[in-house]
């Protein structure tokens, strides 16, 4: 029999970009299935597991967790979720250089790879937003030292995948800066025969 992949789309965009958001609504509407590589990292660090204390001290550094942990929680994730029988959203991920190799290596050639989506919004809004969540989000990382630290990462390691992806027009962009409901509007057509 032919394995079958899974269809994957990344979305990406700088912390409090909507990501989480999005995907959400996306979820409602059209049964995919949501990863957060954050929300993975934050369940394995809260497991215990021996990896817990680095994935702590690099997520209130605003670093990136190393790919071998990352892409072996997101495997684990689509195998639990059926494999083929699932369409993927991967949120957060891939954030640097060593997240795309990582993937590459272990993944590239058993999944469909369909798209990036670049939820693009400028450091102000995404601050307003950080801080709001922060009130209630108990991160340990939701508080200005760290986002600060987000945000050089994103530059950094997260915007040059953009841009790669971007040179092979594998890239949808979307303003994140209007409402949870205009944006979805901008992103839902892309996603109706994904
Ligand atoms: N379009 C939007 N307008 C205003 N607030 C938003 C919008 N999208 C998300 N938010 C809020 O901003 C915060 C960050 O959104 P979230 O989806 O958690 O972002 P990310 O996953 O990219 O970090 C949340 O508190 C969320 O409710
Ligand atoms: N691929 C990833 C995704 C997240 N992370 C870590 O998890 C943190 C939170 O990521 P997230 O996607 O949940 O949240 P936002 O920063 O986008 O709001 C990041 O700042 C990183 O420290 C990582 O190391 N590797």
């Amino acid at each position: 029999m032919a394995e079958e992949k899974p269809a994957v789309a990344f979305i990406l965009g700088g912390p409090g970009s909507g990501k989480g958001t999005q995907c959400q609504k996306l979820v409602n509407q059209y049964g995919l299935v949501h990863l957060s590589a954050g929300d993975l990292l934050r369940e394995e660090r809260a497991s215990g597991s021996k990896d817990a204390e680095l994935i702590e001290s690099i997520i209130r550094e605003g670093k990136i967790v190393p790919s071998e942990i990352t892409v072996k929680l997101l495997k684990n994730a689509m195998e639990k979720n059926g494999w083929a029988k699932s369409k993927f959203l991967i949120d957060g991920f891939p954030r640097s250089q060593d997240n795309l190799d990582g993937w590459n290596q272990m993944m590239g050639h058993l999944i469909n790879f369909k798209f990036v989506l670049f939820l693009d919004c400028s450091e102000d809004i995404m601050t307003q937003r950080i801080m709001k969540r922060a009130e209630s989000s108990g991160r340990s990382d939701d508080n200005i030292e760290s986002l600060k630290k987000r945000f050089r990462t994103y530059i950094e390691s997260t915007k040059p995948i953009i841009d790669f992806y971007a040179k092979q027009n594998k890239v949808i962009t979307v303003n994140a800066e209007k409402s949870i409901d205009e944006v979805f509007e901008k992103i839902r057509p892309h996603f109706t025969d994904f």
